[in-house]
């Protein structure tokens, strides 16, 4: 059984979290798996955990850790055959740690983007609620503007990407993500980026993961696409 990858990728609301995910799954063949799209799942399936997360989330707070963990790490136990990088989760210390004792990380990356630039990123960022896909105006826009590219549904901007909400989102977002980031800084294994273009940091994102993920992961898995 070769060797498989785990990472985390962190960052503030607008970073590029879920836009770098997905470069990394396309270019190493790791399955990306989102809290907020798992969510966003369990919701529209009306799990007990949906059901439960919906309220917490329609009130614009964090889900409480013993649901999130409970969430994750069940779904983490049926990818123990696969290389994962998991974005949105730990968002705490207390998820941390929990997923600490169930898997060794190899790799968790930091992404450290200026106030201004997320502002202006969320300011253009349109979402598919039903599927989570992103697209920014400035960035990747949809082929027809407010419809999503593949179900042709609506899109909608989310009311907490408001420039005036996110200061309050990212002051939260700094005091709960600092322990985390401190933990792996700790366990040195934490890779910090900071730039205003996910095009100028993916480069070293890329070569970091080269690096890092075992060669040996199998064709089937490790899929380059240039
Ligand atoms: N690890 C987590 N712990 C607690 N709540 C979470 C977690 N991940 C997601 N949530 C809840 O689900 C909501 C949606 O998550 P999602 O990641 O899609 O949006 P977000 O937190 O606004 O992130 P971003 O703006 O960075 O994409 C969050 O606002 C939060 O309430
Ligand atoms: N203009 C610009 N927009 C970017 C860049 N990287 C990502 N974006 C867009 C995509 C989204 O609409 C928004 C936030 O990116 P995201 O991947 O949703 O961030 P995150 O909330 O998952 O961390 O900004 C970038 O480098 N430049």
């Amino acid at each position: 059984m070769s060797k498989l990858f785990r990472a985390v990728i962190l960052g503030p609301p607008g970073s590029g979290k879920g836009t770098i995910s997905e470069r990394v799954a396309n270019s190493f063949g790791l399955k990306h798996l989102s809290s907020g799209d798992f969510l966003r799942e369990n919701i529209a399936a009306k799990t007990e955990a949906g059901v439960l997360a919906k309220t917490y989330i329609e009130k614009g707070a964090l889900v409480p850790d013993h649901v999130m963990t409970r969430l994750m790490l069940s779904r983490l136990e049926e990818m123990t055959r696969h290389s994962w990088l998991l974005d949105g989760f730990p968002r705490t210390l207390a998820q941390a740690k929990v997923l600490n004792s169930a898997f060794e990380l190899d790799v968790v990356i930091s992404l450290n983007i200026p106030l201004e630039t997320l502002k202006e990123r969320l300011r253009h960022r349109w979402i598919h609620p039903a599927s989570g896909r992103v697209y920014n105006m400035c960035f990747n826009p949809p082929r027809v503007q407010g419809v999503d590219d593949i179900s042709g549904e609506p899109l909608i901007q989310h009311e907490d990407d408001r420039p005036e909400a996110l200061v309050a989102r990212l002051r939260h977002y700094k005091d709960v993500a600092k322990p985390v980031i401190d933990l792996y800084r700790a366990k040195g294994i934490l890779h910090m980026f900071s730039d205003t273009e996910t095009d100028r940091i993916w480069p070293y994102i890329s070569s970091l993961l080269s690096t890092k993920i075992p060669t040996d992961l199998g064709d089937a898995q490790r899929v380059r696409t240039h």
